[in-house]
């Protein structure tokens, strides 16, 4: 009998599925990510909003991000921490602010703001697959699962509001395999629409 795939292989299927859609498709897609996200109210409730830029494959948060700006929302980017641990700061986008790439050739910001995400309302996230249960694998480097621990003591009113964001494609079918540091999902986006979850208490 076949044992059921791991958490790497999946991500390998996965970034597979990701890197074969057209450069016309991925803008289409993020276009229509980002008017679902706004026709939701979510954009329009919270005010402190993560987001993270596109790397690689990713489905391209550009749209979504120009429209918060206009909206008047502050937006803020992932950051990753210098020395030890591997919790993030969140920058807020401002002007006259600098730019650097990361280890991983991911562009950050550094302003005069930064924040943790228990600080946030709702935060988009980035990841490699989803599954029908609200449950998420990203790039395997513990980044948000270790930024987000302090859910897991989570009461209802806990923030941010955790909204996975992808292509259709890394929907994966079933259920993930999961690990005790999973944080789960409140919704996923993408450019089929915005679905929640429930998400359940320990
Ligand atoms: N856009 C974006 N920003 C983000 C994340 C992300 O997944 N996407 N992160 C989410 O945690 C954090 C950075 N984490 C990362 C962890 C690993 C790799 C990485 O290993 N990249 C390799 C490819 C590895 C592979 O294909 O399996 C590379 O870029 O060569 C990249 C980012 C914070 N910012
Ligand atoms: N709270 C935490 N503090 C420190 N390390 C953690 C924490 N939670 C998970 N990790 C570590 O992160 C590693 C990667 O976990 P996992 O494969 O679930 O990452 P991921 O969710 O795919 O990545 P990311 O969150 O960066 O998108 C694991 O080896 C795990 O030990």
């Amino acid at each position: 009998m076949n044992s059921p795939p791991t958490k790497s292989e999946l991500r390998s299927q996965m970034l597979k599925c990701r890197r074969a859609l057209t450069p016309v498709y991925r803008k289409q897609a993020a276009k229509q990510m980002s008017v679902h996200a706004l026709r939701s109210h979510l954009a329009l409730r919270y005010h402190h909003i993560g987001l993270y830029l596109p790397h690689g494959p990713e489905i391209s948060t550009v749209p979504l991000m120009n429209a918060l700006l206009a909206l008047g929302k502050t937006v803020y980017l992932p950051a990753l921490p210098f020395g030890q641990g591997k919790q993030l700061w969140f920058h807020r986008i401002e002007a006259n602010q600098g730019w650097y790439l990361n280890k991983f050739g991911i562009p950050e910001n550094r302003g005069t703001q930064r924040i943790r995400a228990r600080q946030l309302d709702v935060l988009f996230m980035p990841l490699v697959g989803f599954d029908d249960a609200g449950s998420r694998i990203g790039m395997g480097g513990g980044y948000y699962d270790a930024s987000l621990a302090y859910l897991h003591r989570r009461h209802a009113h806990l923030k941010p509001y955790l909204i996975g964001v992808a292509f259709a494609c890394q929907h994966i079918a079933g259920t993930l395999p999961h690990d005790s540091w999973d944080v789960p999902l409140n919704a996923i986006l993408t450019e089929q629409g915005l679905r929640r979850f429930v998400v359940k208490k320990p």
